[in-house]
C-alpha cells in the first residue's frame, strides 16, 4: 500500500543535507554521523524504495574545525558556546533545506548534533508555513540563553524556533517559525527543571517515556497526531535525536539516559508517521560513531544501521509488500 504524498512532487525524491557538525556540544565524533550513515549505504536504501535520491556530498561548513579551537573564549555569549559558529551552520542548513522542501523535495538531514535543528526546522516552515513538527527525543532541547546550564546550543535547538528566552544577535536571520500548539514531544525523559516549566508556561504537549509505558506507542502517536494535525492534512516535520531510544538500541550518542524507547517503538513512530503521507523533512540526529568508544565496532555498527532503518520506516519501507522489504 503506497501512499502518494500530498505535497511532494513527481517522481518523489529526497534531498540528502549531510552535516558533520558538532558545534552545538562537546563531544568530537558527532561530526562523522552522516558520513557514516551514507557509507552504510543509506542513499541506495532510499532508492530502493522507489525514491530518487539527490546527494552531492556533505556540507563543508568551510573554518569549522578551526573556529572551534579558537571558540572557547572568542565565541561564547554567557555560558552559550559556539553561538556565532551555530548560527552560521544553521543558516547554511535552513538554506539548503528550504530550497530542497521548495523543489517539491523532502529533506533529509543527517547530523550532527540537534542544534542543526535550528536550520532544519526554520527551513521547512519557509516553505510550509502551516507545517507541524514531531520531536523524537530523551530530551526536551529547549533551554533557553537564560536557563541552560550546559551552555550547549543542541539542548536549545527549540527555544530559539519558538522564540522565546533572550535573542542572539548573531541568530538575527532566524525568524520564530514555530509555535507552541504545532509541535509536539515523543519519547521524553531528561528534562531540565527550567526546561519544565518552560514546557508548562507555554502549554507545549509532550508524551514522555511514562505515556509511552502507559498508553502504548500506537495510541501515543495517534494522540500526538490528533494534537497536531487534527484534521491530517498538515506537512509534518520529524526530528529524530537517535537518543530518544534506550542506549542498548542506539548506545553511540553522546548523551545517552536509559530507559527509552524499544527498537520497535522507535520504527513504529516513523512508520505510522510514514502511513500519515504528509511527511516533508526529516532529521536523523545525533549518531556518534566515537561513543561509547571509539573500538566498540558493534555498538557503531548497530547505531549507524539504526539510523538507516529509521529513515526507511520514515521514508515508506512497508514489511508486508513485495518491494523495499528490507
Ligand atoms: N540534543 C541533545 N542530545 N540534547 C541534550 C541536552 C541536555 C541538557 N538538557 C542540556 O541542555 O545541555
Ligand atoms: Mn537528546
Ligand atoms: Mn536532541
Amino acid at each position: 500500500m503506497e501512499t502518494k504524498s500530498r505535497f511532494l512532487s513527481e517522481p518523489k525524491t529526497v534531498g540528502i543535507v549531510g552535516c558533520p557538525f558538532r558545534g552545538g556540544q562537546l563531544r568530537a565524533g558527532v561530526d562523522q554521523g552522516p558520513i557514516y550513515l551514507v557509507q552504510a549505504g543509506l542513499a541506495e536504501q532510499i532508492e530502493d524504495l522507489g525514491w530518487k535520491v539527490k546527494f552531492d556530498g556533505h556540507h563543508l561548513f568551510e573554518g569549522v574545525e578551526r573556529e572551534l579551537a579558537l571558540s572557547r573564549d572568542e565565541d561564547v555569549h554567557g555560558i552559550v558556546k559556539n553561538p556565532k559558529l551555530v548560527s552560521r551552520v544553521c543558516q547554511a542548513v535552513s538554506k539548503s533545506v528550504e530550497e530542497h522542501a521548495k523543489k517539491g523535495e523532502l529533506p533529509l538531514t543527517l547530523g550532527g548534533d540537534h542544534s542543526l535543528a535550528v536550520g532544519t526546522v526554520s527551513g521547512i516552515f519557509s516553505a510550509y508555513p502551516d507545517a507541524c513538527l514531531i520531536w523524537c527525543d530523551a530530551h526536551a532541547d529547549i533551554n533557553t540563553v537564560e536557563s541552560t546550564e550546559s551552555g550547549n546550543m543542541h539542548g536549545m535547538p527549540v527555544s530559539f524556533l519558538l522564540g522565546i528566552g533572550s535573542k542572539l544577535p548573531m541568530f538575527d536571520w532566524l525568524r520564530p517559525v514555530l509555535k507552541p500548539e504545532r509541535m509536539v514531544y515523543i519519547g521524553l525523559r531528561d528534562v531540565d527543571k527550567a526546561e519544565k516549566t518552560i514546557l508548562k508556561d507555554h502549554g507545549i504537549k509532550a508524551f514522555s517515556m511514562h505515556e509511552v509505558d502507559k498508553y502504548g506507542i500506537g495510541k501515543v502517536v495517534e494522540m500526538a497526531l490528533d494534537h497536531v494535525n487534527p484534521q491530517r492534512n498538515l506537512p509534518i516535520h520529524l526530528s529524530f535525536d537517535v537518543d530518544a531510544l534506550d542506549p542498548s538500541v542506539a548506545p553511540s550518542t553522546g548523551t545517552p539516559v536509559r530507559g527509552g524507547l524499544t527498537f520497535r517503538e522507535g520504527h513504529y513512530i516513523c512508520e505510522a508517521i510514514c502511513e500519515t503521507g504528509l511527511l516533508v523533512g526529516l532529521d536523523i540526529m545525533e549518531v556518534n560513531p566515537s561513543l561509547p568508544n571509539i573500538h566498540d565496532k558493534m555498538s557503531v555498527e548497530q547505531t549507524v544501521a539504526i539510523g538507516c532503518s529509521l529513515t526507511r520506516a520514515s521514508l515508506g519501507r512497508n514489511t508486508l509488500s513485495c518491494s523495499g522489504s528490507r
